[in-house]
């Protein structure tokens, strides 16, 4: 089974937002990925819950919400609410990272916990047997169009193998810098789904760079 990919609606055109997300949709899109930014803990803003309304209004695509703000848990429900099917929370953002995710179970909404490149595994190992989702930060998270790290490579192996161990089966996330080649190596260190921005608005063709990342992940 190939990668799953979640176009991050952060790098498409918003004056053709509907445009892009329908082209996404028709070429395969798993999962629409929308960052919430704080600018707080991301330097960046962007987007509330009634822009995720809308955006659930003109897709059937699941909407991959990452809380990219301090204490996430006081969002949490709004979110929810705006229809978000998986809202993503930031380990380093919350004292209280099991309350923000039964939070979001409470909700009857799939929960990811989310570490940054400079945040160990191991931190969130009491928490994996909780999650629908976890998200490697392959770039520290708030724009776009940055390089992927490769560093990151050995914690996506690191999650991959405690999964195996523990007969979890949540989804292996990948965010910043996905293209075919950093999507590929990903994969085979265990990613389950690529988040992917300017790789697929920023050129031409959105479906063929969707049909790309899923065939260079084929088995
Ligand atoms: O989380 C972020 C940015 O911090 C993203 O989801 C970006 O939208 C990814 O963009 P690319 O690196 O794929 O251009």
């Amino acid at each position: 089974m190939s990668i799953k990919v979640a176009p991050s609606v952060l790098a498409a055109d918003y004056m053709n937002l509907q445009r892009d997300v329908e082209l996404a949709e028709q070429a395969g899109a798993d999962l629409f990925h929308v960052d919430i930014m704080d600018g707080m803990f991301v330097p960046s803003i962007a987007y509330g819950p009634g822009w995720v309304k809308g955006l659930n209004e003109i897709t059937d695509v699941p909407l991959d919400v990452h809380l990219m703000v301090e204490q996430p848990e006081r969002f949490v429900e709004e979110f929810a609410d705006a229809g978000a099917d998986i809202i993503g929370v930031q380990y380093e953002a919350t004292q209280h990272i099991h309350r923000a995710l039964q939070m979001i179970k409470n909700k009857g909404v799939k929960a990811e916990v989310v570490i940054n490149p400079g945040t160990a595994v191991e931190l969130i190992e009491p928490v994996l047997d909780m999650v629908d989702q976890v998200l490697i930060m392959t770039v520290n998270p708030g724009f776009g169009g940055q390089k992927f790290l490769p560093s990151t490579l050995k914690k996506i192996e690191q999650l991959a193998a405690i999964k195996r161990e523990q007969g979890y089966d949540f989804d292996i996330e990948i965010d910043g810098g996905a293209n075919d080649e950093t999507t590929k190596l990903a994969f085979d260190a265990g990613a389950t789904v690529a988040v992917a921005g300017s790789y697929v608005f920023d050129k031409v063709d959105p479906a063929a760079k969707i049909a790309r990342l899923k065939e260079v992940t084929a088995d």
